[in-house]
């Protein structure tokens, strides 16, 4: 008789705190921790800040905070993650510390979060044991145009974020103050148009709107895919935007989020081609890819893609389609390219080459490239 095998855990959600130096990062995780539901919440801190934790609540998560070496950007960090959430793991699997039911990470202000998302999409053990719930980027109402202006970094974390809380709304006293937020709602209208926006003082940062920004409806367990890629506001986004001018100066005018959508079954031989050649070309400038797939082989079954720069989530099958709506349909962030580039490549691996261009031409008249292409 063979051993049935071992039930794998569910995978623990994790939420990505980020935002300028400043921002309210801190507040924010203080005022999500003081709520009742999160008391089983592990927090990972990459650094104390000023105004630190709230007293009662070091204590209170003591045994499950992990304070990371205050070294703040990227690689230095992901070694310390990675042990910051083993340890966690290790201590909880053992009965050492009570089971948590989601744990927060609060990055510094200056850190790009990138590197960040890699450890929970790549860590072969990781990757099975967490899942990320979302990336919430705070972003201060009144600093923060000049902070988007000045520092690439906080252009980024505002880029990738699935939520946005806009703090410090409160001080907006002043026309100049008024007008100085105006501006930056539109910058973040253009930076971040699927990120769902709260207002912190308005009281709309609760823990159901910021924390749940995954592809599972919390409730249910049922996947929301709709909700989770927010394509819709992205189209829409896109839409305005057409025909304007965009000054190549400022670092998020050179952002764009942008979706591509097709009715059509995607073999599954074309799609790794295309993802293959979107990271090895454009790796480091694709912030982020949402999406949803339908394919060939399996067009019952939808294919869940998850990436940040080169990394890939190992991409996961959901049972069945959430909703009407079965078409694939991708959702991406990039700097300094051209979503018409992207979009030709999709074309041309879908078998849809625009005879007319370069890209189009070289993969049809390559005799090396897959016959499916080849005119
Ligand atoms: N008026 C007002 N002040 C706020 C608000 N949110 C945060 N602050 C203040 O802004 C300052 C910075 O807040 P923190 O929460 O420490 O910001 P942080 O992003 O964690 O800062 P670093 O750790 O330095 O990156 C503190 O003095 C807060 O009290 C807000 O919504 N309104």
């Amino acid at each position: 008789m063979t051993e049935p095998t071992p039930r794998q855990p569910e995978p623990i959600p994790v939420t990505l705190l980020t935002g300028f130096l400043g921002a309210g990062k801190t507040t924010r995780l203080n005022a999500l921790l003081a709520d009742p539901d999160l008391k089983d919440t592990a927090v990972l801190i990459n650094e104390f800040g000023e105004i630190g934790l709230d007293h009662l609540l070091v204590q209170h998560f003591d045994d499950a905070t992990v304070l990371l070496a205050s070294g703040c950007l990227c690689c230095t960090v992901r070694g310390d993650l990675v042990e910051g959430l083993e340890h966690l793991l290790r201590r909880m699997d053992n009965g050492v510390i009570p089971p948590f039911r989601r744990v927060m990470i609060e990055t510094t202000g200056l850190a790009d979060p990138a590197p960040i998302l890699h450890v929970l999409m790549m860590h072969p053990y990781l990757v099975m044991r967490f899942r990320l719930a979302g990336v919430v980027t705070v972003v201060d109402a009144v600093n923060g145009l000049a902070t988007l202006d000045a520092h690439p970094e906080a252009v980024k974390q505002v880029a990738i974020a699935d939520r946005l809380v806009v703090t410090k709304t409160d001080l907006l006293d002043t026309p100049e103050r008024q007008a100085g937020f105006a501006a930056l709602q539109a910058r973040l209208d253009l930076l971040a148009p699927g990120a769902v926006r709260l207002d912190a003082a308005k009281g709309e940062a609760t823990p159901a709107a910021l924390l749940d920004a995954g592809l599972y409806d919390p409730a249910t367990k049922i996947p929301d895919v709709r909700r989770w890629l927010n394509a819709e506001a992205v189209e829409a986004a896109e839409a305005a935007q057409r025909g304007h001018s965009h000054d190549a100066n400022r670092h998020d005018d050179r952002i764009r989020a942008f979706t591509v959508a097709t009715e059509a079954l995607v073999p599954a031989a074309a799609l790794d081609m295309f993802l293959e050649l979107v990271r090895g070309m454009h790796g480091d400038k694709l912030l982020r890819l949402k999406g949803i797939v339908r394919l060939a082989e399996d067009p019952a079954r939808p294919l869940v893609l998850h990436g940040v720069q080169h990394v890939l989530h190992p991409p996961s099958q959901l049972a069945d389609w959430p909703d009407e709506d079965r078409r694939t349909r991708l959702v991406m962030i990039v700097r300094d390219v051209e979503p018409a580039v992207i979009r030709r490549l999709f074309d041309a691996f879908m078998g849809l080459p625009a005879p007319d261009q370069p890209d189009g031409r070289a993969l049809t008249d390559n005799p090396l490239a897959p016959a499916t292409l080849r005119r």
